[in-house]
């Protein structure tokens, strides 16, 4: 695809700000602080530059995307939208794998599986407790009510209506034959039925919702920048790797890209770091603002001593296949899922745990379904290994999944409860051979997966706080006119699939910030 760029020679001298990386979070961001013409904005992308319309059809498909993302080799995935280096170990045990991201406009919005659930209202209490003052469950509902258009529920006063990304659910008619066996033994079995598993305090069983319409996806590229890229205040630069920010001391000045080009801001103005999660703690420590003896064992001055790469958080999931009869296997638009049951264990916060029919496992290139069990509030840390200085080597993660006794007992009552599930008759009536699962922790450990969410290397905290590597106002400590805005911020991951949670986080940031300059 070519690299459209609409704008023609702007004038490149100054900026009020640059953000780094046109994803879920950078997008939004861009979008709305454009929206006063008397700023600057110059957005900054590692991939295309192109216009939604011209999203390939396998990302505005409901399913596909999200199945080529999983598992597929390199050479099955559109290499335009995928970071293809960045690596993860999952568990001890096991072997590096590749870690996707997505690349380009919309960033991993456009390659993402498209569940839009919410976090609970426990997460942001919990951030306001590890330090990050104001990010609490009214701050993030209000942000979560402006960023969307809830179809189904948008008359609800904690639902929006006229947000920018679309959130449906999919009527009973269109689920497969897992979805309504896992719907019925889960009923039988005594969790509680929510049509909407994004209201307040809601549990139990669910529709999950997606944000498509008209069964097509709505990426960041799609809701944010495609109607605001025509402004004349709004420069948009693909094909533009950041390497590092520039500064004068303190004083983040300007970034620098792969091939030596600088941008500055004018005086006065900021960078926003938006690369994801894997991507902004990768530029923070390029340009010397990270664990001091990582910076000095991979050569590079230290800036500043600060936790940069810790703290990593995904949600680690595991699964529990049957065989089952072909009809039950498919659903409107072949999709994998359509039910998912919430429940706390009572070792973690409210909805630490969640249960995923699977109609099919098409996508790990096997025909059985099954259930997914998913930790959704994992105990167990990880961190990133800096492979070099070079922005083009991307960055290693260690996620340490299952490495802490509580979420291995987590997961342990989860694959139970999967399989108490599958006994059921509705089960019975589909299911074709034996159910497949760890026998025990160790297979556990080493067949543990991962769900892309990466989360928390950017901790937002107390500036006090040695853990923390930005402040609530999401200010790199210790720095000026730095900014991180994006999932490494969460001090821990939401209880949920984390898209709707980076959106909201980054409404919520950009209102934080037009408030403070009325001030
Ligand atoms: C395959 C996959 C499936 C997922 N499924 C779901 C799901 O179903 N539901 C859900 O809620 N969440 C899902 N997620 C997670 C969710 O999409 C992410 O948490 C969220 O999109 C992250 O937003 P972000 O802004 O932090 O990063 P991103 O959206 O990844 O944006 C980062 C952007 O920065 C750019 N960038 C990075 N480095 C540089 C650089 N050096 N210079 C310039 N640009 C740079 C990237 O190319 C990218 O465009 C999934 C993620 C993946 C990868």
């Amino acid at each position: 695809m070519p690299n459209r760029r609409i704008w023609s020679a702007p004038d490149m001298s100054t900026w009020d700000y640059i953000v780094v990386g046109a994803g879920s979070a950078g997008a939004l961001i861009a979008s709305r602080l454009s929206a006063d013409p008397s700023v600057r904005v110059l957005l900054l992308e590692a991939g295309l530059d192109y216009r939604a319309a011209d999203t390939p059809k396998e990302f505005k498909d409901r399913t596909k995307g999200l199945g080529l993302a999983l598992e597929a080799p390199k050479n099955h995935l559109n290499p335009e939208f995928y970071w293809h280096n960045t690596t993860a170990t999952r568990a001890s045990g096991q072997q590096a794998f590749p870690y996707r991201r997505g690349r380009g406009l919309g960033g991993s919005s456009t390659i993402n599986g498209l569940y839009a659930i919410r976090g609970v209202a426990d997460d942001f209490r919990t951030w306001e407790r590890l330090g990050a003052a104001g990010w609490g469950p009214d701050t993030m509902l209000d942000a979560y009510r402006a960023i969307e258009t809830d179809l189904d529920f948008g008359e609800q006063p904690y639902h929006g209506a006229t947000g920018p990304t679309p959130v449906y659910r999919e009527p009973e008619q269109g689920w497969g034959g897992v979805d309504k066996a896992v719907h019925e033994a889960a009923l039988d079995a005594g969790y509680p039925w929510h049509p909407d598993h994004n209201a307040p305090s809601s549990t139990g069983i669910s529709p999950t919702a997606m944000n498509i319409r008209n069964g097509d996806r709505v990426s960041t590229n799609h809701a944010y920048l495609e109607p605001t890229r025509g402004r004349s205040n709004l420069t948009i630069l693909g094909n533009t790797l950041v390497d590092r920010v520039l500064f004068e001391g303190d004083h983040a000045v300007g970034v620098v890209d792969a091939t030596g080009q600088e941008y500055r801001a004018r005086s006065g103005g900021e960078v926003f770091l938006c690369g994801g999660s894997t991507s902004s703690p990768a530029i923070l420590m390029r340009s010397g603002i990270g664990p001091a003896d990582d910076l000095r064992a991979a050569g590079i001055p230290v800036r500043r001593d600060l936790p940069v790469g810790r703290n990593a958080q995904d949600h680690a999931v595991t699964f529990v296949e049957v065989p089952v009869m072909g009809a039950a296997q498919t659903s409107v638009a072949n999709r994998p899922t359509y039910i998912l049951v919430r429940y706390s264990s009572g070792i973690g916060r409210d909805n630490d745990m969640m249960l995923l029919a699977t109609n099919h496992n098409y996508w790990f290139g096997r025909p059985t379904a099954g259930i997914a069990v998913s930790l959704e509030q994992p105990y167990s840390r990880g961190h990133m290994v800096l492979r070099s200085t070079d922005p083009h080597d991307e960055p290693h993660f260690e996620l340490n999944f299952l490495s802490d006794e509580r979420d291995v007992t987590r997961m342990r009552d989860g694959l139970d409860r999967a399989r108490a599930l599958i006994e059921h008759d509705a089960w019975q009536r589909i299911i074709t051979g034996e159910p497949m699962s760890p026998r025990d922790d160790v297979e556990m450990v080493s067949t543990v997966k991962d769900t892309m969410h990466l989360s928390g290397t950017a901790r937002m905290g107390h500036e006090d706080d040695p853990e923390a590597v930005v402040d609530s106002d999401c200010c790199v400590i210790g720095m000026k006119d730095l900014r991180v805005v994006d999932a490494s911020v969460m001090p821990t991951i939401p209880s949920a699939n984390t898209y709707l949670s980076v959106l909201a986080l980054a409404e919520a940031f950009v209102d934080r910030k037009l408030m403070g300059a009325q001030s």
